[in-house]
């Protein structure tokens, strides 16, 4: 067994804030893997029940006042009025830290209106502040996105970099039959790796170190970020790996050519070759316009159980505005039941969640199988209970095995 995270001093204090159901979600699961002392997690919530759910430390019920501790029902502006009742609480975290990290989930009440304003306090009182946050299913209905997608523009507005995971990339990537709380929980695992490779970018000493300001100089192009993790095993191919953390298949569409930066955490055995960690730098560079700001960074772990471990997070991304919208002729699925075409009717009438490519975002109805819909009508009406009661899942011996070192160690420490 390994230790990456040494207690440092030195290290620089980094605050996360998991806002709104999704986000305390994420906290539940960040809290039960082992992060650096310099790490602390904060879930902040307008629902109490939800809150006194939550395993981490710190809890902060935000907008007492307004919301009587029972959420924001689903409206952006409760959220944002909620953070605004809680100010002080809320900065006094903020103010405690050296870069502040947020994750929600966007669409909702709490989490949409709250990142934002979350956000501008850290701008105010000039503290780094990374966003990480889900959009909507497109079956969640054209309101929720319609929210999700305001609530992501205000948040690009204020924050240093925002990475968006939409939930609709979920129903790409997972095996079709997988079941609605296994693909929360898969989405909940990115959440987690996102945040808990970023936070440990910056807390470990490297060979060639990552420090928080070489962090901070990337990140300050604001707008979209992107990240993407891979691993190689031996004999795997160091080109193929690079193109894999570049494609994460979870993370939203996005044209690298734009970033304006990126920095690139390597964890490898000290059998890593010159030639191979330059090989990782000019495939980047080939990657990314001419003019962006590339760092990287190299940690070696002797006992790696892969080859290497790579982690990008490209910054400052614009979204390019053939990807904003879907297509208004998009084919309609034929041959339904009336109550899949309705669905159908439904989800063409949605604009595409940010960043998603046009052709994914209505794959909803399983047509391989039996023109059902994968989620019935009943389960969606009672979505947010549902996620709310079935959040924690456990990890199965099967879902372990590719599992990115950020987590396993913590798996493998017993937390
Ligand atoms: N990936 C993922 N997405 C979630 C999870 N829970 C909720 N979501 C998504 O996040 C959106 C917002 O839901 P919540 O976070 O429960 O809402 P909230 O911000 O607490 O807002 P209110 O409930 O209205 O106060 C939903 O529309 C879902 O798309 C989760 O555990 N994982």
């Amino acid at each position: 067994m390994f230790d990456l995270l040494p207690n440092n001093s030195h290290a620089p204090k980094i605050s996360v804030l998991g806002v709104g159901g999704c986000g305390c979600n994420t906290i539940n699961q960040l809290s039960k893997a082992q992060l650096a002392d310099n790490v602390q997690l904060i879930a902040v919530n307008t629902d109490a029940q939800s809150l006194t759910m939550c395993e981490c430390s710190v809890r902060l019920q935000i907008g007492t006042e307004i919301t009587k501790g029972l959420g924001a029902g689903a409206k952006p502006h409760k959220g944002f009025e909620a953070a605004k009742e809680s100010e002080a609480e809320l900065k006094q975290h903020i103010e405690a830290a050296d870069i502040v990290f947020i994750t929600g989930g966007m669409g909702g009440g709490t989490g949409t209106g709250a990142m934002p304003f979350i956000a501008s306090l850290a701008k105010e009182l000039s503290k780094p502040l990374v966003a990480v946050v889900t959009t909507p299913f497109s079956l969640e209905g054209q309101k929720r996105a319609q929210q999700a997608k305001n609530g992501v523009d205000e948040l690009i507005n204020a924050a240093d970099a925002v990475i968006v995971l939409p939930n609709d990339k979920l129903i790409d990537a997972l095996d079709k039959k997988i079941s609605m709380v296994n693909a929360f929980y898969q989405s909940n695992r990115i959440l987690q790796d996102v945040l808990q490779g970023l936070t440990t970018t910056i807390s470990q000493s490297g060979l060639i170190n990552i420090d928080l300001n070489d962090f901070i100089e990337v990140i300050s192009h604001q707008g979209r970020a992107a990240m993407g993790v891979a691993r190689q095993q031996a004999n795997d191919d160091l080109q193929q790996t690079i193109a894999n953390a570049l494609q994460n298949p979870l993370l939203e569409k996005i044209e690298l050519t734009q970033a304006k930066g990126a920095i690139v955490s390597v964890i490898a055995t000290d059998n890593i070759e010159l030639s191979q960690y330059n090989l990782i730098g000019a495939c980047l560079q080939q990657q990314l316009n001419a003019d962006a700001m590339v760092i990287i960074g190299l940690t070696i772990v002797p006992e790696l159980d892969c080859e290497l471990e790579l982690m990008v997070i490209a910054t400052g991304i614009e979204t390019p505005a053939h990807l904003q919208q879907t297509p208004a002729n998009q084919p309609v699925a034929s041959h339904s039941s009336p109550e899949v075409a309705a669905i159908e009717r439904d989800l063409h009438s949605v604009p595409t969640a940010m960043g998603i490519d046009s052709n994914i975002s209505a794959v909803v109805i399983d047509t391989q199988v039996d023109k059902k819909p994968r989620f019935e009508p009943s389960e969606l009406l009672n979505l947010h209970d549902f996620l709310r009661q079935k959040s924690a899942v456990a990890i199965t011996e099967e879902d372990e095995l590719e599992i990115p070192a950020y987590s396993r160690r913590a798996k493998l420490s017993g937390l």
